[in-house]
């Protein structure tokens, strides 16, 4: 293998940058010749390769977003556009590609690989950590990190008025942001798309908390079933028919994808940057290098898409217990 290439797609995870500079530095140290894809698949398609060097990735290790850009691309979807990928690639002579992002890529790269016999593997790029084959995702740390100040600032405005607080976080199929937030924030209820949101028996506590405490934090993950933090909120607010407290929603949208990453986030994308350069040196292919018990593994794409990975139960348990 002599030449291979690297590109982020789907959303953008902060740690994105630091795989990136792992990607290149490990293929230099093995001789290797590296590429940049800009723009993901569809950089792909258009040929936006260009040869990276050391120093190409200097000084973004600890930057969001990603230098390569990223985006979600149509075209990839049909056959015609995966097979003008598969001419750029033959053109520019790469061998071996590493991609970078969540579940919707690794579906693109393994229908890429059975088509055309591309070795590929990939690194796990996304906020939310609902990828199978890793125990946390690149970005995750960082998102919750973020969130998590936010919503220490809101609690001292929840407590300094007595108010009730519903705080809506990123997760459009998955509620790890929303349970580790709810955890550290100190949450009382997290509502989360895994586990049915029972409206009922959350008036029924929040009525019973009154006794107790004068303010309340819900975290709602944004694909929870129920609805967005604002209806829930109205819901709760017409069910609980408090006219003395006051209801307030904030969504914290995009600030979760963007920021400097955390150590953990930089470590976890660089193990898996060089990770995922060794597994294609070593013939490895259709995989995902991750990080699991501490250890590097290559998961077959088929089961990082197939298989889920369940919010742990005793965190759920958590919040309940600690919200007394
Ligand atoms: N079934 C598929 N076949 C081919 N390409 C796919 C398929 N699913 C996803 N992709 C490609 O992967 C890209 C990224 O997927 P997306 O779900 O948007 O992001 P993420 O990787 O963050 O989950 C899509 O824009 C598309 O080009
Ligand atoms: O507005 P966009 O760019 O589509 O992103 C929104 C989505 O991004 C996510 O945070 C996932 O993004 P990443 O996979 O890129 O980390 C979802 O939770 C959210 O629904």
């Amino acid at each position: 293998m002599k030449k291979i290439a690297v590109f982020t797609s789907g959303g953008d995870a902060p740690g994105m940058n630091a795989c990136i500079r792992a990607v290149v530095r490990t293929s230099i140290f093995y001789g290797l010749e590296i590429y940049g894809i800009s723009y993901g698949f569809d950089g792909m398609i258009k040929g936006g390769f260009k040869r990276m060097q050391s120093n190409s990735v200097s000084n973004i290790v600890q930057r969001g977003g990603t230098i390569l850009k990223s985006a979600r691309s149509e075209e990839f979807m049909t056959k015609e556009g995966r097979q003008k990928a598969y001419d750029q690639l033959k053109e520019h002579e790469i061998e071996g590609v590493v991609a970078i992002g969540g579940d919707g890529t690794f579906t693109g790269a393994k229908v890429f690989f059975e088509e055309f016999g591309i070795p590929i593997i990939g690194c796990p790029g996304t906020i939310d950590n609902d990828i199978y084959g890793t125990d946390y995702t690149i970005g995750f740390d960082t998102a919750v990190n973020t969130a998590l100040e936010a919503i220490d600032k809101i609690r001292d405005t929840a407590a300094a008025h007595d108010r009730i607080f519903f705080v809506e976080v990123m997760g459009r199929d998955s509620g790890y942001i929303a349970v580790e937030c709810g955890i550290g924030g100190g949450a009382e209820f997290v509502f989360v798309p895994e586990t049915e949101t029972d409206l009922k028996k959350v008036v029924k506590s929040l009525k019973s908390l009154r006794k107790s405490k004068s303010s309340s934090l819900i975290v709602v993950a944004e694909g929870d079933e129920e609805g967005t933090a604002e209806y829930i909120m109205e819901k709760v607010k017409g069910k609980l028919n408090d006219a003395d407290k006051e209801f307030k929603v904030t969504t914290l949208g995009h600030i979760q994808r963007g920021g400097n990453p955390t150590a953990r986030d930089r470590v976890l994308a660089s193990r898996c940057g060089m990770a995922a350069v060794d597994g294609l040196i070593a013939g490895k292919s259709n995989c995902m290098a991750g990080v699991v018990n501490g250890d590097v593994i290559y998961t077959p794409f088929e089961d990082c898409i197939g298989k889920t990975k369940p919010l742990k139960e005793d965190h759920l348990k958590l919040i309940e217990i600690l919200s007394i």
